[in-house]
């Protein structure tokens, strides 16, 4: 609900006004001179003030630049019982947003305030719009797997419940930073702004008051006021990146947050209320954390209401080669090479290989063969050694699929020759792609039963 505060000695303006606004559905604060109004705006941040000019205490004039120098998003409207063009020039310099005469109807308020309201939100709109206008703008790739199908279904269950906070977990590289995207742009906030704050990125104070904001002089170098990222996310969602590395000591912090929405800057005395969502995601074992005292139980508690487990790309195969051809497709563009293909033998390699990394390490490589290719196949020369090491045995030629059990050494020997193939008998140039030296590969040779096979140095 808006906070607005009305700031009139004239007590019937002010208790109709008042009364009229609090029907409207704002949430009303009153003050009959200056001093009052200060006080009450350094307690409350107030949407929109209302002033009057003449106060017993001081001139309305002088208060504007109060007000604003707390804080500059709030809108103030001058109440003035002198229709004269100069007052009003005057308190619009001094950074009024608009002024209205008395004596006036209570549905002229009623407008002017509606409108000033608008105004606000279209600003705030604005800024967030310009800085982050392709959050929502992004494919995902997936949905062949059952495990990724599972997880979409999750998803959008959880997006829709709009107050429930969310703990994704999973290993580095998984999809997590998408997933929480997803839940963000699948919610009723997509149209409001989309903050990360990466928990491990900052020192414990920094990150602090990257949160909270600070209050001009709340320390040596706080010589302006700074909204905290709490602030920036009003109205949408703050994504809490590795949330297992937040400091001890900042965890009841961010769970007053989650439990009253409301928060302090750093030096401030003033309480901020915000509509924030928060998605947490984390690479670690967040339980195992708790039961080490590494971690809040309680916080835990708190963000696992709504809790996704983003599964790791080796347990939905199904999406490998769908992630690959996109990612080629993506690379290829971003460095101008027509279309690329993927040479048959490679899916299976791709398909079989671990990838510890997760969909990161597989957009990376991709990226790189992308650069690497100089035809428009994609082969192994492309894919780092522990690709086609390790998933060698499982590009055998389909004429020889009928042989399911390879005993390691003829695995090995299969694919040095394989390699040795592929790059025309250079022994050099192979023994550099299966990662070992000339030496060793020629040792490895004198075993084979194809000794005497035709190899070039
Ligand atoms: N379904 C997908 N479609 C397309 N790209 C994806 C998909 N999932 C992940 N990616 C890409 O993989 C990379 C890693 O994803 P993301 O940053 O979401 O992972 P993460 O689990 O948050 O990683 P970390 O734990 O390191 O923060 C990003 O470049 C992302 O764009």
């Amino acid at each position: 609900m808006s906070a607005l505060l009305i700031v009139e000695d004239d007590t019937t303006i002010r208790v109709t006004v008042g009364n009229f606004l609090a029907r409207l559905g704002y949430s009303v604060d009153v003050a009959e001179n200056a001093a009052s109004a200060l006080k009450q705006s350094r307690g409350r941040r107030y949407r929109l003030i209302l002033l009057d000019l003449h106060l017993p205490d001081g001139d309305g004039l002088d208060l504007i630049g109060k007000f604003r120098e707390l804080d500059d998003d709030t809108l103030v409207v001058i109440m003035t019982a002198f229709p004269e063009v100069r007052t009003a020039v005057a308190a619009l310099k001094a950074g009024a947003y608009d002024y209205i005469t008395k004596p006036f109807d209570l549905e002229d308020v009623r407008e002017l305030i509606g409108r000033a309201m608008e105004t606000s939100r279209l600003r705030h709109e604005v800024a967030w719009r310009r800085a982050q206008s392709d959050v929502c703008q992004v494919d995902s790739i997936g949905g062949e797997s059952p495990a990724w199908q599972r997880l979409t279904e999750v998803t959008q269950k959880i997006a829709g419940a709009d107050h429930v906070p969310v703990l994704i977990c999973g290993e580095s590289g998984s999809g997590k930073e998408r997933v929480a995207r997803t839940i963000h742009c699948g919610s009723p906030r997509a149209g409001g702004p989309w903050v990360t704050l990466n928990c491990s990125a900052l020192p414990e104070n920094l990150l602090e008051s990257e949160m909270f904001g600070y209050e001009k002089g709340a320390f040596t170098d706080a010589r302006q006021l700074k909204r905290g990222l709490l602030e920036l996310a009003d109205g949408g969602t703050l994504f809490l990146d590795e949330i297992g590395d937040l400091a001890l000591t900042l965890q009841p912090k961010l769970l007053r947050v989650l439990e009253t929405q409301t928060f302090r800057r750093l030096g401030g005395s003033r309480e901020i209320s915000v509509d924030v969502r928060f998605v947490a995601a984390t690479h670690r074992n967040l339980p195992e954390m708790v039961k080490n005292g590494q971690f809040r139980e309680d916080l835990y508690y708190r963000l696992n209401v709504g809790a996704i487990e983003v599964p790791p790309l080796r347990a939905r195969r199904e999406d490998i080669l769908p992630l690959a051809r996109y990612f080629l497709t993506e690379a290829a563009r971003a460095v101008g090479s027509p279309t690329l293909a993927l040479a048959p033998a490679l899916e299976s390699m791709l398909e079989s290989y671990a990838w510890p990394g997760n969909v990161r390490e597989l957009r990376n490589v991709l990226e790189r063969a992308a650069i690497l290719c100089a035809e428009d196949t994609v082969t192994t020369l492309q894919l780092p050694r522990e690709i086609v090491g390790c998933c060698a045995a499982l590009a055998v030629p389909s004429e020889q699929s009928d042989q399911p059990f390879l005993d390691l050494a003829a695995m090995e020997q299969h694919y040095i020759q394989r390699v040795l193939d592929s790059v025309g008998g250079n022994k050099t140039r192979a023994a550099e792609l299966l990662g070992i030296t000339r030496l060793t590969l020629r040792n490895k040779l004198k075993h084979q039963d194809r000794d005497d096979s035709p190899v070039t140095s």
